[in-house]
């Protein structure tokens, strides 16, 4: 199988031109993403022919575990990148709309002069609150006992905490919060560090992956978690700094569209063998 290898700060995706739903399969999806025994990445993006005529392309992701998400705002703007590097007729389009399982995208992308990386911007779709949740995590033995988190819709399901533990506690309770029972679908666990009204420090646990050095659609959680708590403005860009680098997030109104920009760039290209 023919594929290439995309990166948006630090979170990594193999991307696969496909006909079918099924060209990949979760097993194969997990195997590919193993960084031992595989390619390595945290995730595979099918690209498919569109439902309705005037969309480029059709998204499906599977996370590294094989699950598949509704929604991932740095596979995105990955998979919008390399589309506008292999057909050159969408790629020559100011704006192309493409079909995630969260609904349409819109994404502009600006190339770099080597036509490897890309400035992309992406019409995030709407950002909805759901309330605050008080989690327990019995056996925990730090003051993370009890964990605050604020559920945010992002097309995919999020909870963010607005306080940030230490790199070790963030190990222990990650897993355990994305994988609660008050998510039967699971979750994104983002944890905020608000340094100012327009800037936040944020790392995510990624449902099906684990930590990850960047979430797209974490990043719109955790800007949204912030303006519904009176910490960022609606409307007003926000520089969210994750592991892997820096995207801006604007968050237009409570359940409003978010618009997301960040970089993109294609890593190496490759034929892989696929077990049955
Ligand atoms: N890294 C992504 C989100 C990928 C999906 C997520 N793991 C889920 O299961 O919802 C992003 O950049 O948004």
């Amino acid at each position: 199988m023919d594929f290439d290898k995309y990166q948006g700060i630090g979170n990594d995706f193999i991307i696969v031109d496909a006909q079918s739903d099924h060209d990949v399969s979760p097993e194969q999806a997990a195997q590919l993403c193993d960084r031992r025994f595989g390619i390595g990445a945290d995730g595979v993006i099918l690209v498919l022919p569109p439902r309705e005529a005037n969309h480029a392309a059709r998204m499906r992701v599977l996370n590294a575990d094989g699950s598949i998400p509704e929604m991932c705002g740095n596979g995105i703007r990955c998979m919008a990148l390399h589309v506008a590097r292999t057909r050159p007729a969408v790629g020559a389009q100011h704006q192309v709309v493409y079909e995630t399982d969260a609904g349409p995208r819109t994404c502009a992308v600006g190339l770099t002069p080597d036509a490897l990386g890309a400035d992309v911007t992406v019409g995030m779709g709407p950002v909805r609150i759901l309330g605050d949740l008080r989690l327990g995590l019995t056996g925990e033995p730090s003051e993370w006992a009890e964990v605050d988190l604020l559920g945010v819709d992002v097309g995919n399901p999020h909870a963010v905490s607005l306080r940030r533990p230490s790199a070790a506690i963030i190990d222990r309770i990650g897993p355990r919060l994305a994988t609660h029972e008050a998510f039967p679908e699971g979750a994104n666990i983002g944890f905020a560090d608000v340094k100012d009204r327009s800037f936040i420090d944020l790392v995510v646990w990624e449902r099906g992956v684990g930590l990850t050095l960047a979430c797209g659609t974490g990043a719109c959680a955790a800007v949204g978690a912030a303006c519904a708590r009176g910490l960022a403005s609606w409307g007003e860009p926000v520089t969210v700094k994750l592991p892997g680098g820096q995207l801006t997030i604007w968050v237009t109104a409570e359940g409003g569209p978010a618009r997301m920009r960040g970089p993109a760039r294609h890593v190496f290209s490759g034929r892989v063998d696929v077990g049955g």
